[in-house]
């Protein structure tokens, strides 16, 4: 048995029953990692159901209110549960999924569970729903980690201050977690799904959505879910964008971003595949490859450190004392421009670059990520009070963006106000806090270019 399968790291046990060796099957409760491949969680379970000679079931719970959800959200992350499910049935696994809250629903599919395995979210409400099972559960619970490269609390034993503080300990444990996942074959894999008669069908989403009690104020974009959609777009970005990377990642008209932020946010694609494909890519700008695993490593598990460690993360209280200080300073400080939430959604104001990244927004759930950070920037300059701005800043980006009520999204709207950043000079209304301007975005970027692209896309979205 190949007991080192999983770095023993990447394991904690949500409580301490006894495994029961009288049950039926194993469970996989996949919740925050919903793929098939490359993902430690369900190799780990499939390695203990082998163990213990227990065939393994996948249970996923279908909470429909999940906080700020929608149905542009359900349709990709269905899409990609669909896509697993058929996956996992080719490796001799069933899935049964439910409708409701994962926590209750888990603790009736382990009715008659020897153990139960969940994958690891950093969110609360992905935190206290495996808290409640693990109190509920008629067997033990034991969680692997596989939404990040370096296990969070390996990388750091509290919140860091910023990239730069927690860049050299990611960078000191890389070699040692960037391990491939290897595929272990379930050897037990007769069981009879029967008694689970609340298990849903994933057969056709567009009919599901129709039943679920979900928001549908929000469309579905035109960007298909699931793991090999996410394989063939960063298939696309190895071999044909990668070398521009760090050249031009900061210009939205050139195209060169890789796009895997909803489908790392679904957990339909791993971390670590990604980061594998990156350094063993065959490219010949190294500083390209060193950029990107920048992002996807040091700021994304930065942004992973910090909501796990602040339990503030979705309020203005997680921003530094530095900040919550300048600018409330500031707070009254003439705003030349003053827009509602309503105009802000709809894109309604006086900035032309600006309107076309909330257009992005609301037409493909997803900003270009240089634009992203201006356009938060100027939600702040913008609304009557900095709390106020956080606040907008958050729900915009949450209910529009595919990528949103990630880690990112909270790290990256509270670095809009000074997280994981350092004070400049002082200024109105920003106080300390980096400011961004349309001369610099016009100095980095043709921005009348970028703005034509997204006319046209409406054009072609709406016409
Ligand atoms: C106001 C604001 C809101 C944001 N909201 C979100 C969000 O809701 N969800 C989200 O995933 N990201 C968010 N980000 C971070 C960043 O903009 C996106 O991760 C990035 O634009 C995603 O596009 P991509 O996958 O093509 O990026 P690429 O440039 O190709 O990067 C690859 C991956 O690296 C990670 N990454 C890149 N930039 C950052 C960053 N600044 N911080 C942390 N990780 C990063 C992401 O996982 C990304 O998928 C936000 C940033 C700001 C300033």
């Amino acid at each position: 048995m190949k007991q080192n399968l999983v770095e023993e790291e990447r394991i904690q046990y949500l409580n301490h029953s006894p495994i029961r060796h009288r049950g039926d099957y194993l469970l996989y409760w996949m919740q925050a990692s919903q793929r098939a491949e490359w993902n430690h969680a369900l190799e780990y379970a499939i390695l203990q159901a082998n163990i213990l000679r227990k065939p393994l079931l996948v249970f996923f719970g279908l909470a429909t209110d999940f906080p700020e959800a929608n149905q542009r959200h359900y349709q990709f992350m269905l899409e990609g549960l669909k896509e697993t499910r058929a996956k996992l049935i080719k490796r001799g696994i069933k899935m049964a999924v439910k409708i409701g809250s994962p926590d209750t629903g888990v603790v009736e599919a382990a009715k008659r569970a020897v153990l139960a395995i969940v994958d690891r979210g950093y969110l609360r409400i992905q935190r206290t729903w495996r808290e409640q099972a693990a109190k509920n559960l008629p067997c033990p619970l034991w969680q692997a980690e596989s939404e990040v490269v370096i296990p969070v609390e390996v990388a750091s034993d509290h919140e860091e201050y910023g990239a730069y503080t927690l860049r050299p300990k990611i960078r000191k444990l890389l070699k040692r977690f960037m391990r491939p996942v290897e595929e272990i074959q379930p050897e037990f894999s007769s069981l009879d799904l029967r008694p689970f008669e609340w298990e849903t069908e994933l057969s056709n989403i567009e009919d599901l959505i129709r039943t679920l009690p979900i928001d549908k104020t929000v469309p579905p974009v035109n960007l298909r879910g699931g793991t090999e959609e996410a394989k063939r777009k960063l298939r696309v970005f190895v071999t044909q964008k990668l070398p521009y990377y760090v050249k031009w990642r900061n210009d939205p008209t050139k195209n060169v971003l890789s796009e895997m932020s909803p489908y790392l946010h679904f957990g339909q694609i791993s971390p670590l595949f990604i980061a594998l494909q990156i350094v063993n890519a065959d490219c010949d700008e190294p500083a390209s490859q060193e950029a990107y695993i920048e992002e996807l490593v040091v700021r994304r598990e930065l942004a992973a450190n910090f909501v796990f460690y602040n339990s503030s993360y979705d309020s203005w209280n997680a921003l530094p004392s530095w900040s919550q200080k300048t600018l409330t300073k500031h707070s009254k400080d003439l705003r030349k421009y003053l827009y509602s939430i309503e105009e802000l959604e709809h894109a309604k104001t006086h900035d032309q670059l600006w309107n076309a990244a909330q257009k992005e927004l609301l037409l493909t759930g997803k900003i270009h990520g240089y634009v992203r950070m201006y356009w938060g920037k100027k939600i702040l300059e913008w609304s009557e009070t900095p709390q106020e701005a956080f606040r907008i800043a958050l729900y915009l980006n949450n209910k529009y963006a595919l990528d949103g009520r990630d880690a990112n999204s909270f790290a990256g709207v509270a670095w809009c106000f000074g997280k994981h950043d350092r004070a400049f000079s002082e200024r109105p209304i920003f106080g300390k806090v980096r400011y961004m301007s349309l001369n610099g975005m016009q100095r980095k970027f043709p921005v009348h270019q970028y703005i034509q692209k997204v006319e046209n896309l409406a054009h072609q979205l709406e016409g």
